[in-house]
């Protein structure tokens, strides 16, 4: 009942690794954001708009302990805020869990999420300037959740395949 969770800020590339990851190891990839959507079947920016974020914080903190308990082994993705909320971040510390922290600079995540920014509503409606700034005091706001992991793989200029082959090294 292994549960390998992948946490990080929003671009880190958590869903990505996962996918990749779960080919190369062959144990299921769970999305978090997907499981959440499914369950009430409205996309997130749906959640974010009709209900607002208190509900999707709600909602997250629920899927999160039903993926945790189910029997099966799983490759859990988070979304980059489930760690900073409901005390999620102690769930990183159990027993059957192997938590790791795709951890990306600044630049890195501006990057990749200057192109990918119309499913993420808390960064959906930011000019550039205004995303840098954003980045920049989210991701500090939110490392002491994310240092709690126990294992940090940096991303910052590797390839997919290189972040997959350093978290299997960690699980070996
Ligand atoms: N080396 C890399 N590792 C992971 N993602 C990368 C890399 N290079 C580019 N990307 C892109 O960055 C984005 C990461 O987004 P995603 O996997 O959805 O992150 P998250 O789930 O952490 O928000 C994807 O569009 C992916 O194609
Ligand atoms: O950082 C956040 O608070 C969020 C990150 C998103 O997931 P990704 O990190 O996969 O983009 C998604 O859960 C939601 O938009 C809120
Ligand atoms: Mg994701």
């Amino acid at each position: 009942m292994k549960k390998i969770v992948l946490l990080g800020y929003m671009g880190c590339g958590k869903s990505t690794i996962a996918n990749k990851l779960s080919k190369n190891i062959e144990i299921p990839f769970v999305d978090l954001d997907i499981k959440i959507e499914e369950k009430v079947n409205l996309s997130i920016n749906d959640i974010f708009e009709k209900h607002g974020e208190i509900y999707f914080r709600k909602l997250e903190h629920e899927v999160f302990i039903e993926l945790l308990n189910s029997p099966d082994n799983l490759i859990i993705g988070l979304g980059g805020g489930t760690p900073c909320y409901a005390n999620n971040h102690e769930l990183l510390k159990g027993d059957n869990v192997v938590s790791v922290y795709l951890k990306a600079s600044i630049e890195t995540l501006f990057n990749r999420l200057a192109h990918n920014k119309s499913k993420r509503p808390l960064i959906a409606d930011k000019s550039d300037e205004e995303m840098k700034e954003f980045i920049a005091k989210h991701l500090f706001d939110r490392s002491f959740y994310y240092n709690q992991a126990q294992h940090k793989v940096i991303v910052d200029d590797k390839t997919i395949e290189q972040t997959v082959m350093d978290i299997v090294a960690i699980l070996a």
